[in-house]
């Protein structure tokens, strides 16, 4: 069953998900109705998607499922423009994608017939390797949780958690893709370096990446068994994992994470 699905918001993040969901077949672009601040991105929306677009009455008057999706300092002014559409029927299910803001912020900005539901996509989903989180907002229901399930899920991985985790997941999925295009992007100079063509070291790269995590998800096995299992005594793997120890790549990503995590506070009012 496809879901009437409006949007708030339609830049990168929107039409990695709505494309995503679309090549999914859990949404039908005709029944997707966008709005965003300006024509502009409205008509590369359109154009991306197939979907249709309208103003801000237009996506509150005809949808089940929004998604709030501008960027977390413009999120006080949506919510502003929500109010200030008079409102009739039971209200939508609002799932908020911003980063740091929480579900109480966009309750208390929110007129009371909106249920809230508060997300950390990120912008695989719009190859269908999207790792996602949600938590419930204090009046979504569990029809609400299967519908945000089933869109975030239809696009990749998606998990429920508590609010108090979220952030956490921002830290390591929702700008996780980031660090990996650092990492393969790192990847392939050093490949460069020794020689290879640019356009061999990123194929490789990648490969490697995207073939390392398919044994991560696929056999179960621990990170740290599996790269045991190409470390081999004495060998070259040994030498860069203790060139890597050396310069500090581990502790470098889990404070990575607890940079997003403490951005994430900042932008929340924390
Ligand atoms: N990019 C990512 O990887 C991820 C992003 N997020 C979150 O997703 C959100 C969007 O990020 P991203 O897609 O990268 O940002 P973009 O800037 O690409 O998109 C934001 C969109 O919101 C629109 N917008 C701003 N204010 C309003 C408003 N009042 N009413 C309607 N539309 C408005 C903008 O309109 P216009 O272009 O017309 O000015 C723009 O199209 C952020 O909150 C971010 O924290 C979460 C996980 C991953
Ligand atoms: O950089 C950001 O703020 C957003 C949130 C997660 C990924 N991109």
């Amino acid at each position: 069953m496809a879901m009437k699905l409006g949007l708030i918001g339609c830049g990168k993040m929107a039409t990695a998900l709505v494309k995503g969901a679309i090549q999914a077949g859990v949404v039908n672009p005709s029944e997707v109705v966008a709005t965003s601040r300006s024509q502009a991105s409205r008509d590369a929306f359109a154009a991306e998607t197939g979907a249709k677009t309208s103003d801000l009455a237009g996506v509150l008057a005809t949808s089940e499922v929004i998604l709030l999706c501008p960027k977390p300092q413009d999120i006080p002014a949506a919510l502003e423009q929500i109010r200030s559409v008079p409102q009739s029927g039971e209200g939508a299910l609002i799932i908020s994608i911003a980063a740091g803001v929480t579900a109480k912020t966009m309750e208390d900005g929110l007129p009371d017939q909106f249920r809230v539901i508060r997300s950390v996509p990120n912008t695989p989903s719009l190859v269908g390797c999207g790792a996602a989180a949600y938590c419930l907002g204090a009046d979504a229901t569990e029809d609400d949780a299967a519908l945000a399930q089933r869109l975030l899920g239809a696009v990749g991985v998606a998990l429920r958690v508590p609010e108090k985790l979220i952030n956490a997941v921002t830290g390591v999925s929702g700008s996780g893709p980031a660090y990996v295009y650092l990492l393969i992007e790192a990847l392939a100079d050093g490949g460069v370096k020794a020689g290879l063509s640019r356009a061999d070291a990123i194929q490789l790269s990648a490969q490697t990446f995207l073939g390392a995590a398919t044994m991560v998800l696929e056999t179960g096995e621990h990170p740290a068994v599996l790269k045991d299992k190409v470390a081999s005594p004495a060998g070259t793997t040994i030498a860069a994992l203790a060139s890597l120890e050396k310069n500090g790549a581990r502790s470098a990503m889990i404070q990575a994470v607890e940079a997003v995590v403490q951005r994430a506070n900042e932008l929340g009012g924390k």
